[in-house]
C-alpha cells in the first residue's frame, strides 16, 4: 500500500532484513523484523494501536479522553502518536533512569511526562502501579474521562502481535520460519508472535532472550523466578509472569550478558549499516544461540525493536560505557587517519 488514510496505516508490515554476519556464522538464515521502521520508530506502535482500538471497541474512550500509561518510553511514544491521530491525550509515567532521547520523543509528541524514581515493582510507587492509580484519579475529575493502557496485563497488546507480527512473519518467510526469539518487556511481542506462529505450525521453536537483571531466564530454565546481575538495555527485563505471558512456554531460554549483545550491535553499525538499540542486540544474540542449538539450515526470525539514536547518550557514549565497564566501539570518537585540506583565509 502506498497511499495511507493516516499515519496509523503505516504501523506494521515491516520488512524482514537478513542479518548477514549472524546467518553466515551459524549456517542458518537469520532475519530481523525491522520494527524501527514503524512511525514511532519502535515495535511498541503495534501495542499502542491495539490497546487504543480495543478500548474504543469496549466503549471505554470518549473523544478527548486521556490515556495514562507507565512505560520505559517506547509504548508511550506509540500510544501518543495513535492518541494524537484519534483525538485523545496521553499522560506518561516514566522511570527517570530511561534515556533522555525517549523522553524528548515523548515531549515532541505533546505527551504529559511524569518522571519518577525507578523503584522495584513491589513498591507502590513503581511507575507501573503509580500510572494505574493516576488513571483512576484523572478519570474521576476529567470531563472526558481517562483509561489506563496497562500494557503489561492488557492482552490487547499480545493480541496485536498474534494478528499482525506473526502473520507478517509467516507470510514473508513463505511459511518457512523454523524459530522465533526475542526479549520480554511486557511479553506482548514474544507471547503474541509465538501464539500466532504456533497456530500455523506446531513445529516452530520459540526462544526467550533474557537480559541480565531479569528473572524470566531462571524461571523458564530452572523453575525459579530469580534475577542476577544488571543490564543497560531499556524496555526489556521482567520479574513476573504478566497477563501477556500467561500460558506461554518457550522451547529455549537464554540469558544474554550486555557485553555479548553490545558487540553484535556495534558490529552491525559498521558491517550492515544498522544502528539499533540494546534490546535488538540481546535479540540477535539470542537468535544466534537458538540457531546454534537448532543447527544449520534453519530460518530464524527476531525483532529489531528500535533505533540506536534513542540511546545515543548511553550505549553509544564512550564515557557511559567505560563507567559501566562495557566494550567501547572503536569507531566512536576516533581521530581521522587523513588530513582535512582547509585553505588559510585572512
Ligand atoms: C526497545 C524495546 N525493546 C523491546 C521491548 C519489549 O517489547 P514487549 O513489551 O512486547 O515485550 C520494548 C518495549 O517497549 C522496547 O521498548
Ligand atoms: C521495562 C519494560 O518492561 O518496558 C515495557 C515496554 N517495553 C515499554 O517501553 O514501555
Amino acid at each position: 500500500m502506498s497511499r495511507y488514510n493516516s499515519i496509523l496505516d503505516a504501523i506494521g508490515n515491516t520488512p524482514l532484513i537478513r542479518l548477514n554476519r549472524a546467518s553466515e556464522e551459524t549456517g542458518c538464515e537469520i532475519y530481523g523484523k525491522a520494527e524501527f521502521l514503524n512511525p514511532g520508530q519502535s515495535v511498541k506502535d503495534r501495542a499502542g494501536l491495539f490497546i487504543i482500538r480495543d478500548a474504543e471497541e469496549k466503549g471505554l474512550l470518549e473523544p478527548g479522553g486521556i490515556i495514562v500509561e507507565g512505560t520505559a518510553g517506547n509504548t508511550g511514544i506509540g500510544l501518543s502518536l495513535v492518541a494524537n491521530t484519534l483525538g485523545y491525550r496521553t499522560v506518561i509515567v516514566i522511570p527517570d533512569t530511561q534515556s533522555e532521547e525517549k523522553k524528548d520523543a515523548l515531549r515532541l509528541m505533546g505527551a504529559e511526562l511524569i518522571e519518577v524514581p525507578a523503584v522495584p515493582y513491589k513498591n507502590p510507587n513503581n511507575y507501573v502501579k503509580l500510572s494505574g492509580r493516576l488513571a483512576e484519579s484523572i478519570a474521576k475529575t476529567h470531563p472526558s474521562g481517562a483509561i489506563w493502557a496497562n500494557q503489561f496485563d492488557n492482552v490487547a497488546n499480545r493480541d496485536g502481535h498474534v494478528v499482525t507480527t506473526a502473520e507478517e512473519i509467516w507470510h514473508d518467510t513463505d511459511g518457512e520460519v523454523d524459530g522465533f526469539i526475542c526479549a520480554v518487556g511486557t511479553g506482548g511481542t514474544l507471547a503474541g508472535t509465538a501464539l500466532g506462529l504456533k497456530r500455523h505450525s506446531g513445529h516452530i521453536k520459540i526462544g526467550i532472550a533474557d537480559p541480565m537483571g531479569a528473572a524470566l531466564y531462571n524461571f523458564y530454565a530452572h523453575g525459579e523466578m530469580r534475577a542476577e546481575g544488571s543490564s543497560i538495555t531499556e524496555g526489556i527485563g521482567q520479574g513476573r509472569v504478566t497477563a501477556n505471558l500467561e500460558g506461554f512456554e518457550p522451547d529455549f531460554a537464554y540469558q544474554i550478558p550486555d557485553g555479548e549483545a553490545l558487540k553484535i550491535a556495534f558490529d552491525l553499525v559498521t558491517e550492515e549499516g544498522l544502528c539499533l538499540g540494546g534490546s535488538s542486540g540481546i535479540n540477535i544474540a539470542g537468535a544466534i544461540r537458538l540457531a546454534k542449538d537448532m543447527g544449520p539450515g534453519h530460518t530464524i526470525v527476531t525483532i529489531l525493536c528500535d533505533y540506536g539514536n534513542r540511546y545515543q547518550s548511553k550505549m553509544f557514549n564512550p564515557a557511559f560505557l567505560k563507567e559501566k565497564g562495557l566494550p567501547v566501539p572503536e569507531w566512536i570518537g576516533g581521530t581521522p587517519d587523513f588530513e582535512v585540506p582547509f585553505e588559510k583565509v585572512d
